[in-house]
């Protein structure tokens, strides 16, 4: 269901991409729960192929190829997953299952996994789950001549047809519902608070093919949460299934929204347009977004400025998607997508690695999370200033993307409010009498006198600091007991936004 059961007002997500149990469980009791997030989407925590090879070694997306529900991986052990779970929610601070159960591994054959669990793919032989050959999508089910998808237009090979080669599960067969509901409902014993369903565009009900059948069957059997851990008794998992839908395609996520939140991937293809003016866009069109632009109902909505894969510039997005490295241009798309009501929103956490484009394409765009020389993940270290170390880009602890989480928490349950936009790239709106946002992405300067629909009073600006100490760190903005205040933003302003907001008030 659509309910993603944070705690209090807190209103934002952030994917800790591949990093460790024990590093989440302590981010979650030293930054997330204190700063205000509310919860953390995880790497998928069942043991998964080692794809050990040159120039490919250990990719990151090997954790998307599974050989068991066994919860080892890179990440940690079994109980020590169990141990962040119950440390997170102690802070306040949930987390969410990255669960892929479309399909196993296909391309690499046989092998053991992170779990020391064999399998044979040409086999079709899982023991670690186990699942077998009656268990797999094959001739009867793929029309396709080679069993793999071979066309994404043709709805019945995108869902019964290999992924990549990638072995693709029946969801119809019981055994496989059966150990599926019992992967989930471990997890929700733990306390976990609900799943990214992985390629959901890829699983649907064999028999029928109208809207998937065999989620409804398998999230209906999900036991409700467990009231140890503060979730309010007959509390449903919260569901967002992945579904890569950028229009054009045979099957579009409104066939999804029925059980659990979409990811909506044109809000991210989108905003990496507004904010670089591709194509005659200008950030003014942003006055309607969200059903406006086409996108699903508000409430169903999961929504970010990138993700793990379209943040490598292939896959489910292009080259116009911001990243970390447009930082000054991804700080812009965060700050609107935290202070716009739409959707449940969700903040990327990557890595760093080194890009080597070749022929227009980043050969380099496999490389997972940064290791030692045996392939440990490396931990999470923290250094003085509140960045992260060992290639961890922590952009969910910078400051003007931490302050609009809170301004987001600040403003929850009101409406946009008191819109202006110039002829171009400046706008300005309130959030009910709680908050109020200026930005310039224009080449001159912003100056002029706004009704920001906030009670009188001296506010911070959170994105040039932070309210401290009992004053601001960086700019302060008075706001006159009409409402009103006059609003300076340059253009070569390190970021050219100003947000004030109730919970930041002297
Ligand atoms: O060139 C690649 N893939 C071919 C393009 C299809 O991309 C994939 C999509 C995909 C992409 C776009 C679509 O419109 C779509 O319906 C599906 O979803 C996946 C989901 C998985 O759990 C595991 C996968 O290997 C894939 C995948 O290969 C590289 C090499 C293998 C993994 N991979 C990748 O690029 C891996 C991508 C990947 C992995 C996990 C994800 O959750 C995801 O969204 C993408
Ligand atoms: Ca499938």
């Amino acid at each position: 269901q659509h309910d993603p059961h944070f705690v209090g007002n807190r209103t934002v997500m952030v994917h800790l991409f591949e990093w460790r149990w024990n590093d989440i469980a302590e981010e979650c009791e030293r930054f997330l729960g204190p700063y205000g997030y509310g919860g953390v989407q995880v790497s998928p925590p069942n043991e998964n192929i080692i794809l050990s090879g040159n120039p490919v070694n250990r990719p990151w997306y090997e954790r998307y190829q599974p050989v068991s529900y066994k919860l080892e991986t890179r990440s940690g052990t079994e109980q020590e997953f169990q141990s962040m779970v119950r440390r997170c929610n102690s802070a306040g601070v949930r987390i969410y299952v990255d669960a892929v159960i479309n399909h196993m591994t296909g391309p690499a054959g046989r092998g053991v996994g992170t779990g020391g669990s064999s399998y044979d793919a040409d086999a079709l032989s899982f023991p670690g789950v186990p699942y077998s050959s009656s268990d797999f999508n094959g001739r009867n089910e793929c029309p396709s001549g080679s069993g793999d998808i071979e066309s994404y237009n043709d709805a019945i090979q995108v869902r019964n047809c290999r992924l990549l080669g990638l072995r693709d599960l029946n969801q119809g067969v019981g055994w496989v519902r059966d150990k599926i509901v019992e992967f989930f409902n471990k997890l929700t014993g733990y306390g976990v608070a609900g799943f990214r369903v992985d390629a959901s565009k890829h699983i649907v009900d064999a028999s029928k093919h109208m809207w998937p059948g065999d989620l409804k069957a398998i999230f209906d059997r999900l036991n409700s949460l467990p009231t140890d851990q503060g979730f309010p008794s007959g509390a449903r998992p919260f569901i967002f299934q992945e579904v890569i839908d950028n229009g054009g395609e045979a099957i579009s996520s409104k066939e999804y929204i029925g059980h659990g939140r979409v990811t909506e991937f044109k809000a991210s293809t989108n905003i990496g347009d507004v904010i670089r003016k591709n194509n005659g866009q200008q950030l003014k069109y942003v006055r309607n977004w969200g059903e406006g632009w086409g996108y699903i109902p508000e409430g169903t909505a999961v929504v970010f400025v990138d993700n793990h894969d379209n943040q490598r510039g292939h896959g489910s997005g292009g080259a116009q998607v911001l990243t970390f490295r447009n930082s000054r241009m991804y700080k812009m798309a965060t700050a609107f997508f935290l202070a716009w009501p739409y959707g449940v929103t969700r903040v990327m956490s990557s890595y760093y690695w080194d890009q080597d484009f070749q022929g227009g394409r980043d050969v380099n765009d496999w490389i997972g999370p940064p290791h030692d020389n045996n392939f440990n993940t490396l931990p999470v270290t923290i250094n003085p200033d509140m960045t992260c170390g060992n290639g961890w880009m922590c952009e969910h602890r910078w400051r003007q993307i931490f302050n609009m989480a809170r301004f987001r928490n600040a403003v929850k349950g009101t409406s946009v409010q008191g819109w202006w936009e110039n002829e171009s790239n400046q706008i300005a709106f309130s959030r009910g009498n709680r908050g109020f946002i200026a930005i310039n992405n224009d080449n001159y300067v912003l100056d002029r006198t706004f009704s920001t629909g906030l009670p009188g009073g001296i506010y911070c600006d959170v994105i040039s600091g932070s309210l401290s100490g009992g004053t601001c760190t960086g700019k302060f903005i008075t706001v006159g007991n009409d409402g009103n205040a006059q609003i300076y933003i340059s253009n070569t302003d390190e970021d050219p936004i100003i947000a004030i907001h109730a919970d930041a008030k002297l």
